[in-house]
């Protein structure tokens, strides 16, 4: 337990920061790098505590992984060289190593068992078990393997066609990934796009994969070849900063090299909605992935709707985005996003909880939130609910607050951002 006391700023932010490496690319570039044949260097990876439960995964497998800062160097050797872990593998609080790393195990010659956190313990996994097991999976565990802890017997796996009934990129990740393994061509269909880095990567590391945006098809070429990563910042990173330079009156922030894959762009959409000032400079693409730096000056924005497809290109901001409501004139509305109440924590519940104790005024709807503002809020003691999302959206919103905001425990953003703090201390003038 971490509590932090964050007290009153009313200073303008100003400066540059270097986004750490994006999570979701970083444990894509492990995984891949760790079955495919040759050295794959990952520059800028991600060191958070969720990409480090697949690296450690990987090593429990027999892979040789090197970490000097944030390059990591991947000695892949295929997947016949994998072997079977003599330990239970933990995957502590990452849903996304956890279902990536199902769709694996489910193809690998072995028995693993995988387990996780209090809260990753909650989340369903049947999402992914029902396609793999139609795959041929043997999979078992708590509740017909509807949670963790499970285990796998690898096995030989079948293509199939599958229709995402969720909208989740970690289900459509499994399935592919699987596929990898598959007698056939294994196809998923999704109605709403999800982030796409499985399909960018697999095509970087020469799957035979083909993608419309919504359909994507893979058949099992034996081997990948390995290349090297270079990992963008995380945009969900950058949300955090892209608020705040949004409510601090008097700020300008400089984000560099944010990844903006289109089907993770959904808050810059939404921040422009909202009358923004934000300048995108300098974009690049590498490995399938589009970055660049990311100006935003603080400017009086209003209210929006967000729902329909944009939800999954914005998932992991709307606990920052809820605050950002609490800040303009008007009602903002959101919906669709019932995802929301199988994250790290229900966070729906978390955000309404935390941005009500703060003196905003925030209902929880079934799929949503709706928030009346602007509200001036207050500052008092919040639960972080071991969410690294939520304990870091409770940290900015102490940069308005009127007194002291005190965080139960903020241990949980070293997940996805262990230097949060210093940046937020870079910037404060
Ligand atoms: O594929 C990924 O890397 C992720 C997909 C999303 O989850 P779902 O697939 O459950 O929507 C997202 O919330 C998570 O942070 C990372
Ligand atoms: C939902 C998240 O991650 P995961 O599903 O990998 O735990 C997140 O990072 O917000």
């Amino acid at each position: 337990m971490a509590e932090r006391v964050l007290a009153p700023c009313n200073k303008a932010l100003q400066g540059e920061l270097e986004i750490p490496g994006d999570k979701s690319i970083s444990h894509r570039a492990v995984i891949l790098g760790s079955i495919a044949n040759g050295t794959t260097k990952v520059s800028n990876f991600l060191d958070g505590e969720d990409c480090m439960r697949t690296v450690k995964a990987f090593e429990l497998m027999g892979v040789s992984i090197e970490k000097q800062d944030s390059t990591v160097i991947i000695e892949g050797k295929g997947t016949s060289a994998l072997k079977e872990p003599v330990e239970p593998l933990y995957f502590g609080n990452s849903g996304t190593t956890t279902r990536l790393m199902l769709g694996i195990l489910s193809g690998l010659p072995f028995f693993t068992t995988v387990y996780g956190d209090a809260s990753l313990t909650k989340r369903p996994m049947d999402r992914v078990i029902d396609p793999l097991r139609a795959m041929n999976a043997s999979i078992d565990g708590r509740q017909d393997g509807s949670y963790l802890p499970l285990s796998i017997r690898g096995e030989n796996l079948q293509g199939i066609s599958y229709t995402l009934p969720v909208k989740s990129a970690q289900v459509k990740s499994a399935v592919l990934l699987a596929g990898l393994f598959a007698n056939g061509e294994t196809k998923v269909i999704e109605d709403t796009p999800t982030r796409n880095h499985t399909e960018n990567m697999l095509e970087a590391f020469g799957a035979a994969i083909s993608s419309d945006g919504r359909e994507t098809t893979i058949t099992n070429i034996q081997t990948l070849t390995a290349t090297n990563v270079y990992v963008p910042g995380d945009i969900s990173s950058a949300a955090f900063f892209l608020v705040a330079a949004a409510i601090v009156p008097g700020s300008k922030l400089t984000l560099k090299n944010v990844g903006l894959n289109r089907t993770r762009t959904g808050i810059i959409d939404v921040l422009l909605t909202m009358g923004a000032d934000l300048q995108i400079t300098n974009q690049q693409i590498s490995g399938g992935e589009e970055f660049g730096d990311i100006t935003i000056t603080y400017k009086e924005l209003s209210s929006t709707v967000i729902e329909g497809e944009i939800i999954p290109r914005l998932i992991d901001e709307i606990p920052i985005l809820a605050l950002l409501a609490t800040q303009v004139e008007g009602t903002t509305i959101i919906r669709n996003a019932e995802e929301l109440r199988v994250k790290e924590t229900d966070r729906i519940a978390a955000v309404a909880d935390v941005l009500t104790t703060l003196g905003a005024d925030i209902e929880a709807t079934v799929d949503g939130l709706v928030i009346h503002g602007r509200k001036t809020l207050t500052g008092g003691e919040i639960k972080s609910y071991n969410d690294h999302r939520i304990a870091m959206m409770g940290a900015i919103a102490s940069l308005i607050a009127k007194d002291d905001v005190i965080i139960d425990d903020d241990s949980s953003i070293y997940i996805s951002y262990p230097n949060f703090f210093d940046h937020l201390q870079d910037i404060i003038l």
